[in-house]
């Protein structure tokens, strides 16, 4: 464990333009499909922290070569895949949802762990989705076993993806690939972060592969070959929301260069948002500025499309003038941590008024005090927490590595943004 980090208060706006890592569900999506593909793809600007990595080097240990490139770029070749081998995917969604499908193509056995909080996060649905595909695998959560033969026969499968989008997205990504596709229809209350979804079939249609997503809660993926491709991967509009929050807590004004003009991140959510809390925001060539307000005002939101948002959002509303309802947000119980609790917690520990609810937080805001915030290994925690310490003196975050999940060097990101800002 590291020391705790003591977050900057400032006494002046903060003015800044910050540039922004790559997407981690681009990159991760980019590197899988490039490891599914007939031929090499090229990933330029990809982002390079634990989740990609750790999908990299699951992917490497599956047979797939990837080299660095020009410019910090990832050149992938493809080969046939293989075990046995032993995945690691640490606390990330995204490896731990989406490298099973496409593992089961090859031939071997291939074990999964990752870090003792990931054992907790909902996998079975994708597991049972697999074996209902023709897939021999044994275990319910992590850690869990794949004996692979070298083919999938696919087909359809009815799942309940109320828990995480990534349950959809990750038997879509491998889909094409089993001998006759793939059906996904969904059972349940609602899937969260169709953005998500969205991004998959768009992903897919990028590199070839036919996707019917015509009807509601049913995708079809075609079986075909899925072709290599040049990407070029967009900054993590989610891991930009920090910093644009610095502008919205401080009166500042901040700017995120290269922000896409169409994207289907969910990120980009944090525009309308900052906007309902009173900022200024403008979206040109030059990227995203936002104007903080004299006052931020609360806000009644549902975030069930944008749930990486709410620890952003959540910290923002503690430090606005009026209270907020943020809804829609149960599955993020099953996120790196229960954020649910987590912000409750964390928020009422620094003299916070903040209530559960069943899918949300009303939080009212109070002046809070210093103290020191606990990140539970979840780096939109820790962020939240960078965040508060802007306007509350005092606050320090127990381990902001743990930012390094999907931010490489958040707290020199952090420090360059403020070295404009007066601290207190
Ligand atoms: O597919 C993806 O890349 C992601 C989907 C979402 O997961 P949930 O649907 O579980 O919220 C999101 O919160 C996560 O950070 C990344
Ligand atoms: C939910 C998240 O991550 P993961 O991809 O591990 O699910 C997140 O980044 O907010």
């Amino acid at each position: 464990m590291t020391q705790p980090w003591p977050t900057s208060s400032v006494s002046t706006p903060v003015r800044a333009t910050v540039p922004v890592p790559g997407s981690k569900s681009i990159t991760n999506r980019a590197l899988l499909l490039a490891a599914l593909a007939d031929g090499p793809s090229s990933i330029g600007l990809p982002l390079r922290s634990r989740d990609t990595q750790l999908m990299a080097a699951a992917l490497r240990s599956l047979g797939v070569r990837i080299a660095d490139g020009p410019a910090g770029s990832w050149e992938v070749t493809p080969g046939p895949m293989h075990g046995p081998a032993e995945l690691d995917c640490g606390l990330a969604g995204t490896v731990m949802r989406f490298v099973p499908p496409a593992a089961a193509l090859a031939e071997g056995e291939i074990r999964f762990d990752g870090d003792e909080q990931a054992r907790v996060r909902p996998m079975g649905t994708v597991l049972d989705a697999l074996r209902a595909l023709g897939v021999q695998v044994t275990g319910e959560a992590l850690p869990f076993v794949l004996h692979g033969t070298g083919s999938v026969p696919g087909g359809e499968v009815t799942v309940d993806a109320s828990g995480s989008s990534q349950f959809v997205s990750a038997l879509l990504l491998s889909g094409a690939r089993y001998e006759r596709g793939v059906t996904v229809r969904h059972d349940g209350k609602p899937v969260p972060s169709l953005p998500h979804i969205e991004m998959t079939v768009q992903m897919l249609r990028a590199v070839g592969v036919q996707v019917d997503d015509s009807e509601p809660d049913t995708w079809r993926v075609a079986p075909g070959p899925v072709r290599g491709n040049d990407w070029r991967i967009e900054p993590d509009l989610s891991n930009a929301t920090p910093f644009l929050a610095a502008a919205a807590a401080t009166s500042g004004e901040v700017t995120v260069p290269a922000w896409p003009l169409a994207t289907t991140q969910a990120g980009d959510a944090i525009r309308d948002i900052l906007e309902q809390m009173g900022c200024g925001v403008s979206l040109s060539d030059h990227g995203l500025t936002v104007n903080g307000p004299v006052r931020l005002t609360g806000i009644d939101i549902d975030l069930h499309e944008v749930g990486e948002l709410t620890p952003t959002v959540a910290a923002l509303a503690a430090l606005a003038t009026g209270p907020s309802h943020l809804r829609g947000i149960a599955h993020l119980r099953g996120h790196e941590t229960d954020r649910l609790a987590a912000l409750a917690t964390e928020l009422n520990g620094l003299g916070g008024d903040v209530t559960e609810t069943e899918d949300g937080l009303v939080i009212r805001p109070v002046p809070l005090h210093g103290g020191l915030w606990h990140a539970y290994a979840d780096h939109r925690m820790a962020t939240a927490g960078a965040i508060i310490g802007l306007r509350v003196p005092g606050v320090s975050v127990d381990d902001i590595a743990t930012t390094n999940k999907t931010i490489p060097d958040f707290p020199g990101m952090w420090d360059a943004m403020l070295q404009l800002a007066e601290r207190v």
